[in-house]
């Protein structure tokens, strides 16, 4: 690979490794560095990886724990060394891993922004000039004078999120750490993630959850055991990442068991959670059975707020096997998602003549905001049923087809 031909590759990652060096011990690690003597075990946590970005493209990182992410993203921002191959990159890289880590406990809010302002290389003048605008996107006007020691988890991330975002950088890289704050809050961080990858921001996204990556990433790179698994396409990777993850889980627990009756999270009224979802007409039998024709959902939720949300499902077979995953914002169905009273909301799905084959398959549930930005609730296998199609052929899916006579000679 070679920058030289493509004046837009910002970032380009050649054969890049890392190997840990393990002691059994902390006294181990002292000797071996006294007496010259190598390591007792080592591990590469990441082996030949190698990809480059174009401005303005956004990347999801995905894989399973101990994959080698975390790795990874130290390397890219310089603060790990690589054993093997190398990085080059183009502009102001700005990171958010960590979020909070370099802040000095004892200094206040304010003080936090000239300490981690120069830092990230910004001057005592221009980081006054952007205090105003760092103070409202945290919205910590009233705990800006305390010490940052004072503030709970959520508050340190607004803090230090409005910080490193308050530049725009050529590179951004992000990591879980938005999960950290509240939905108001992660809502607005993706709005603004949205809005630099609009203006030609090139951003690596590291995320579990896989909507996120799905809504902002337009490649993604697969990691497992330390190695590119997969490269591409979001659509591409995360189809066969979501393969790997249901395969692991079919081995690792009966899918019977956490289904219907898997405790969910108490939800207050003031939180936003969504309420019921109701198959039309199922019977009483174990699992139950859909009557037919139609497979018809209703679904409800609460958004104290007031707010209109948007309502998502998703059918699988009861084995994994996912089958499609619906949503109002995404279909332009926002205006049949209706008020029902005081912060509930619910709309209806409607399969007509249901073109599966006979099966039990299972639905889950989200409730987003309104643009689907923020996941407020998901109800995963909130309901299993099965289905007795009248025409018993073998396979998935009836897909719209027809018959034709064969072409002659
Ligand atoms: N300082 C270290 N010394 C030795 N091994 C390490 C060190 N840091 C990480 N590792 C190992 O490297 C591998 C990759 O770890 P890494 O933290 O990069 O994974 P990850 O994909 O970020 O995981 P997670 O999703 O759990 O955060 C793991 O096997 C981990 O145990």
């Amino acid at each position: 690979m070679s920058t030289k031909f493509n004046p837009e590759t910002v970032m380009e990652v050649e054969g890049l490794g890392k190997q840990y060096q393990i002691y059994d011990s902390p006294r181990a690690r002292m000797k071996s560095l006294l007496l010259g003597t190598g390591p007792q075990r080592s591990h590469w946590a990441l082996k030949n990886v190698s990809f480059s970005l174009t401005k303005g493209q956004c990347l999801g990182l995905v894989g399973d724990n101990g994959a080698g992410k975390s790795t990874l993203l130290k390397l890219l921002t310089g603060t790990l060394q690589p054993s093997t191959g190398k990085l080059t990159r183009q502009g102001r890289l700005t990171a958010i891993l960590e979020l909070g880590a370099g802040f000095h406990p004892d200094f206040t809010g304010r003080q936090n922004l000239y300490f981690g302002g120069s830092l990230m290389g910004l001057s005592a003048e221009e980081i006054k000039r952007l205090e105003p605008s760092i103070i409202e996107f945290s919205e910590l006007e009233a705990a800006i004078d305390r010490p940052v020691k004072t503030y709970s988890s959520g508050m340190t991330v607004r803090l230090a999120f409005a910080l490193v975002t308050a530049v725009e950088p050529a590179i951004l890289i992000i990591d879980e750490a938005l999960a950290v704050g509240d939905q108001h809050f992660q809502k607005k961080c993706i709005e603004r993630i949205d809005q630099f990858r609009e203006s030609g921001c090139t951003i690596i996204f590291c995320s579990h959850s896989l909507y996120h990556v799905r809504h902002l990433c337009d490649v993604s790179l697969w990691l497992s055991g330390g190695q590119v698994q997969a490269f591409g396409p979001t659509e591409h990777v995360l189809a066969s990442y979501e393969t790997h993850v249901r395969q692991q889980d079919d081995h690792g627990e009966d899918p019977e068991l956490r289904a219907v009756d898997a405790p969910r999270p108490v939800r207050t009224l003031d939180q936003a959670g969504l309420v019921s979802i109701e198959v039309e007409g199922l019977t009483a039998d174990t699992p139950p059975l859909l009557p037919g024709p139609d497979l018809v959902i209703h679904v409800r939720g609460r958004v104290p707020d007031g707010s209109q949300p948007s309502f998502g499902l998703m059918l699988e077979q009861q084995h994994g096997v996912g089958i499609t995953s619906l949503a109002t914002h995404a279909e332009h169905a926002q205006s049949q998602v209706q008020k029902l009273g005081d912060g509930l909301w619910g709309v209806t799905l409607r399969f007509p003549d249901l073109p599966l084959h006979s099966g039990e398959y299972k639905l889950s549930g989200y409730l987003f905001d309104s643009q689907g930005l923020v996941t407020l609730d998901e109800w995963m296998n909130a309901v299993v049923f099965k289905w007795v199609s009248p025409s018993l052929t073998p396979g998935l899916v009836r897909l719209p087809h027809r018959w034709e006579p064969s072409l002659a000679g």
